[in-house]
């Protein structure tokens, strides 16, 4: 299983790739990797295992998080009316968007960095995703609130793009310029 050991942190060049699409139908190999990642996930959120195994809890994580360069990641969150997210998705793409935005007023973590950074992260408000999913079917997504804030977070480290680098004065040294 999966466990902290295995997230690679900020400073690791795989963190700042623009990831590669997945051939599919999905390999055998990327099936149980992202399996894996969704488990992961899901086990992060439980009392037991996150403590058993010192998970940091986690919304979601994608593929460049674990060391590979390729575009899947795994989401486990429920969205304003319960209804639950959780699922591994191949290849995602943000077909649309609004143009209004949204942000957490927490600001964002991430599975990679190991430091508090305060600061607004502008997110679109809305967004429509397809992807294909560990079924090996298309699916089509539109999202909003907390669900469509973690796939925006995810999309971003497949392209290389870490959250504080959409805060406003942010200085990183890594930082990637935004197109
Ligand atoms: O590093 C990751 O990709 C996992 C992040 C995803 C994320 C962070 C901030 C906002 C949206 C998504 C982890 O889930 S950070 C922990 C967390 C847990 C619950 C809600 C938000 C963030
Ligand atoms: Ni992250």
């Amino acid at each position: 299983m999966l466990t902290m050991k295995d997230v690679v942190r900020e400073g690791h060049p795989v963190l700042r790739e623009v990831a590669k699409e997945v051939p599919l139908p999905a390999s055998k190999e990327d099936k149980e990797t992202l399996q894996r990642m969704l488990d992961f996930v899901i086990n992060s959120q439980d009392p037991e295992l996150s403590e058993k195994y010192q998970l940091r809890p986690g919304v979601g994580i994608a593929a460049p998080q674990i060391g590979i360069a390729k575009r899947m990641f795994a989401v486990h969150v429920a969205d304003d009316n319960d209804n639950l997210y959780s699922m591994g998705l191949f290849n995602p793409k943000i077909i649309s968007h609004s143009v209004e935005e949204t942000h957490l007023e927490s600001g964002e973590g991430c599975l990679s960095v190991d430091r508090d950074i305060p600061g607004i992260v502008p997110r679109y408000a809305r967004i429509t995703v397809k992807g294909t999913n560990l079924d090996g079917e298309e699916v089509t997504l539109r999202l909003r609130g907390l669900v469509s804030i973690v796939f925006q977070h995810e999309m971003d480290h497949l392209n290389g793009i870490m959250f504080y680098d959409r805060i406003e004065g942010f200085k990183d040294p890594f930082k990637k310029e935004l197109p």
